[in-house]
């Protein structure tokens, strides 16, 4: 097979998807044929029932420093995450605070703003050695594991005996990290019941969405951070380069230990109680252990958030009935401290006023909206950039109308 273009220094690996090759484990015989995984692919076309359908194991050793990745899923969508692993212009800088192993090891010549320490009832977590302040970005992974949730076949709530169709897929990807030790460092849920990566990644990845599937992503450091029901940082994800950054919600002083949530934010703690049973820990976190007073007034007004959200859609509602509504709203997300879905929110209102005839008003939200959602989304990914698409439909229609 003739490669077309001569490599580009920058972008090495470019040619190899120019000249298509398949990356899986029929890719031809290069010098390096398996570029940019530095193992051939694992792969088994009899994973699941669908005929035809290929699962592998994708592995690169040298990524990130040589703390390694491997990605369990189909050809295509490792293709496409190929790219991003071959991306150099990786921002090493935000790289620092790992050691050459790439383990969570920071360096006390650096000016980091927190230590990993022994936290009692949680195992290990990590608190905050200088302040930190609101919107502050606090730590920067790159992911070690990705993993299609095909692997997971019995989701929480299951028997605990692990995928063992899996096994064979979970060994190789443990034996060809770069770093083995880091992974093996790692909390576990289920001990000595299922294959310890497949244990590993279910107590500590993050659920997302790449080529339309939906994954784990282990990311080593941010999965240090404790859960709490209050938190004060959110994990970000940013598409372009894999990455996972935990961003500061708040000030948060030195000692204090630097949480996020593993659940969805705002809801109320009957629903927190049982989501959080699918970790298999109580939570000892700040909400949870509140007076009971607190706690259902609390719960009180994440209901009333929810009742107003049911009550602006109502197209009955008149607009000044809506100020009222989006006033009462605001107040009662500001006390829940709900700052993380104040993007979600405005972007609601931003609809509401608009179909109200408000267009001013409704771009006044769908700009704060997307300040925030820049803050603590992906400025990459579909939510934002149907903002900006919504935006630039309100300034049109403004502009049309005569109003500035
Ligand atoms: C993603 S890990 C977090 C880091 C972990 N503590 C460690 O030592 O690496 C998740 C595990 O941490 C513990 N954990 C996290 N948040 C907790 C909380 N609020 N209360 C008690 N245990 C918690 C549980 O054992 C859970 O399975």
């Amino acid at each position: 097979l003739q490669v077309a273009c001569p490599a580009d220094a920058l972008h090495p690996f470019k040619t190899s998807r120019q000249s298509g090759l398949l990356v899986d484990n029929e890719t031809p015989s290069l010098d390096l044929p398996h570029i940019p995984w530095t193992h051939a692919p694992y792969c088994s076309e009899s994973f699941t029932d669908t005929p035809g359908e290929k699962f592998c194991v994708f592995s690169s050793s040298a990524y990130n420093l040589h703390s390694g990745i491997s990605i369990l899923t189909d050809p295509e969508t490792a293709a496409g995450l190929a790219l991003q692993l071959n991306d150099l212009s990786l921002p090493w800088a935000a790289r620092h605070h790992l050691s050459p192993r790439g383990e969570f090891r920071p360096d006390p010549d650096t000016d980091l703003p927190y230590t990993l320490i022994d936290i009692p009832g949680k195992g290990k977590g990590v608190v905050a050695t200088r302040k930190i302040n609101q919107f502050e970005t606090i730590m920067k992974a790159y992911p070690a594991v990705i993993a299609d949730n095909v692997f997971f076949p019995q989701e929480e709530g299951d028997s605990g005996q692990g995928n063992t169709r899996a096994r064979k897929f979970f060994q190789k990807a443990l034996e060809q990290l770069g770093d083995l030790d880091r992974i093996k460092k790692m909390a576990r849920s289920r001990k000595g019941k299922v294959h310890l990566l497949e244990d590993v990644v279910r107590t500590n990845a993050f659920g997302m969405t790449i080529n339309g599937r939906d994954c784990k992503g282990m990311y080593p450091e941010i999965a240090r951070l404790n859960h709490a029901c209050d938190p004060n940082a959110f994990p970000r994800f940013t598409s372009k380069d894999l990455a996972m950054t935990a961003v500061a919600t708040r000030d948060i002083l030195p000692g204090e230990e630097i949480t996020i949530s593993y659940i969805p934010l705002g809801m109320p703690s009957s629903y927190r109680a049982k989501s959080l049973g699918n970790w298999h820990f109580e939570c000892s976190c700040g909400l949870c252990q509140a007076p009971k007073q607190a706690l259902e007034a609390s719960d009180s007004r994440r209901e009333q958030i929810v009742e107003l959200y049911v009550a602006m859609q109502d197209p009955s509602t008149t607009h000044d009935q809506l100020v009222e509504m989006t006033r009462e709203f605001i107040e009662l997300a500001q006390v829940e401290r709900l700052i993380t879905k104040i993007g979600e929110y405005y972007q609601v209102f931003m609809r509401l006023y608009y179909e109200k005839g408000d267009p001013q008003t409704a771009k006044k939200y769908g700009r704060a909206a997307l300040k925030f959602a820049e803050i603590f989304g992906d400025p990459d990914g579909g939510f934002c950039a149907g903002l900006r698409k919504d935006l630039d439909v309100l300034e049109r229609v403004i502009r049309e109308s005569g109003e500035s």
